[in-house]
């Protein structure tokens, strides 16, 4: 898990790193520069035409840095323009001048909007980064709104020009728009929030060499779940074990109308290892569910409530249920079972949070969308107002809240938000739910904690999306499910080779 900073955490990190190493500040901007210039080689051809615009403080000394790197890498065609006059110069932008000029690549400085070019080809924007302390100058807002409209596609420098890295409302934006930003050390949990894609439509993050231990020590409430995470939390099968040994998953789902959300959660649950998958539906479907899927088992709907549920080690509740008075009596029952449970779709839109507060008493997961989230939390007009109303409520049901999005929050039981790293817009398509549902039941049946088998649903699920955009446009979810053991088997397998 990578924990997540403030700005001014990473300015002390930066510090402690240059005294308790060799590194000075200006050879961790050429460490920042270099790492910046490697993700955006693999983005950029050299034959683009770049204008590198600057400011005078330590991102625009990053700026200058990078054009002098990619001149180095066979970038002819670059140019740097810095914007004057806003700033007193930082002392490595001032060496990082020097050595620009003595490698004569055009620098030009402007002090009216007016200067700018007409037009860009690719922008790399290096004015302001995390240094940000007061709302921008009439000469930078018209300056970002020419390069903004003038601009092909623009990578920011950390964080886009103008952008506050603790500041997560967007509300009248004015910086810079960028296609591409490349942050230092750590991703910004500003950028996992939809609205943030006025600022930037997409982020990498890369390491620029900062003190670690020191890091990691830092306390947050927010985490960045990473591969090497999920493969310390997965279990490998052992020898002599059998479908006993990995539990067995009883799925609540579908009716006449949404038999397929049944289907493809049992399917997802079957194809994440669990032992043994039960499939609670009405006995008409039975031949279906069977041709399908025949080494799903089946139990009446009729008989709901003689089943001994002390067999089954996880309940999935929701996808495609329905929600008429007949359902929601069905949902209270189950509730009162007291199985580790995941709670999705129609079970979600049946509850209150009264009737959560009396009846969550057993590890459970909810994963509701942003939709569902709403109408059980209320209405939040953005998203780090409803990250912050699903830390209060994961506390106060002491339960695990799964809050889907690009990038999936996690929020376990203390109110700590985890945020899922994997998953792509291939895979926004009807049923995806259902699959990630049918995972984390089957990571709780296999003995998984509540808020473990969150963490690996959610990324094993979104792993396996990503592996599948390599090749396919779009993921439908019954691909997607058929996918899972080649990316457990992958995580698995990586593990060995690195460990
Ligand atoms: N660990 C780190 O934090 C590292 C940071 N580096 C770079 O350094 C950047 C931060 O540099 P600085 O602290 O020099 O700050 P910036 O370069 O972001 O800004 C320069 C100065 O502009 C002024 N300013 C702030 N808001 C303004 C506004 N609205 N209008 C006009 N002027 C304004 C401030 O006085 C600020 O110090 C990071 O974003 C990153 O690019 C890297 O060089 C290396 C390591
Ligand atoms: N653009 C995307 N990037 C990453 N994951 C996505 C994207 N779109 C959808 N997903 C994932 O797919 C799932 C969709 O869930 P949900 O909205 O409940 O779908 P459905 O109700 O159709 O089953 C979530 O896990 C979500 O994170
Ligand atoms: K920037």
């Amino acid at each position: 898990m990578l924990n997540l900073i403030t700005a001014e955490e990473m300015r002390k990190a930066d510090a402690y790193t240059c005294e308790h190493s060799e590194l000075s500040t200006i050879d961790l901007m050429e460490q920042a520069a270099n790492a910046f210039t490697e993700i955006f080689v693999n983005h950029i051809s050299p034959q683009r035409h770049i204008t590198v615009i600057a400011g005078t403080g330590n991102n625009g000394g990053d700026g200058l840095a990078i054009a002098r790197l990619l001149r180095m890498k066979g970038y002819h065609n670059i140019k740097v323009i810095c914007m004057n006059g806003f700033t007193t110069e930082s002392e490595d932008f001032r060496i990082n001048k020097e050595r620009l000029v003595a490698l004569k690549i055009s620098f030009e400085t402007v002090s009216t909007p007016e200067q700018l070019p007409q037009n860009f080809d690719v922008v790399i924007d290096a004015v302001l980064g995390s240094g940000l302390n007061r709302d921008l100058s009439n000469f930078l807002k018209t300056s970002f709104e020419h390069i903004n409209q003038n601009s092909n596609y623009t990578v920011s420098v950390d964080i886009p020009s103008g952008c506050s890295t603790d500041r997560f409302t967007f509300e009248d934006y004015c910086g810079i728009k960028a296609d591409l930003t490349i942050c230092f050390q750590r991703p910004k949990l500003l950028f996992t929030l939809p609205e943030s894609t006025v600022a930037t439509k997409s982020f990498k993050f890369t390491s620029i060499g900062l003190d670690e231990n020191y890091l990691l020590a830092i306390p947050t409430d927010y985490y960045w779940t990473d591969q090497q995470t999920v493969q310390g939390l997965l279990h490998k099968r052992k020898a002599f074990t059998h479908k006993g040994t990995y539990g067995h998953a009883l799925i609540i789902s579908g009716n006449a109308q949404t038999k397929g959300a049944a289907l493809l959660t049992a399917k997802a649950a079957l194809f994440s290892g669990v032992g043994l998958v039960t499939l609670l539906t009405e006995s008409a479907y039975f031949p279906y569910v069977n041709v399908y899927q025949p080494e799903l088992m089946t139990a009446n709907k009729e008989d709901l409530k003689i089943l001994d549920y002390s067999k089954y080690q996880s309940v999935a509740i929701g996808p495609g249920m329905g929600s008429n008075t007949e359902q929601r009596d069905q949902l209270l029952f189950l509730l009162q079972q007291k199985r580790p449970m995941v709670l999705d779709a129609d079970a979600l839109n049946m509850l209150t949070t009264d009737l959560l507060k009396q009846y969550i008493l057993h590890p459970a997961v909810l994963t509701p969308h942003v939709k569902e989230f709403d109408r059980l939390f209320g209405a939040h007009t953005c998203w780090y107002n409803r990250i912050q109303t699903a830390r209060i409520q994961a506390k106060e049901l002491q339960c695990v809240i799964v809050l889907k999005n690009q990038y999936t929050y996690i929020i376990n039981e203390v109110g700590k938000v985890f945020i899922n790293s994997t998953g792509n817009p291939a895979m926004a398509q009807g049923g995806m739910g259902d699959i990630l549902t049918g995972c984390i039941s089957a990571f709780l049946a296999r003995g998984y904690s509540a808020f473990n088998a969150a963490v690996i649903g959610c990324f094993v699920h979104g792993k396996a999306g990503d592996e599948l955009a390599e090749r396919y446009e779009v993921t439908p979810a019954s691909i997607l499910a058929e996918h899972l053991p080649l990316t457990l088997r992958s995580l698995l397998t990586d593990r060995i080779m690195t460990n």
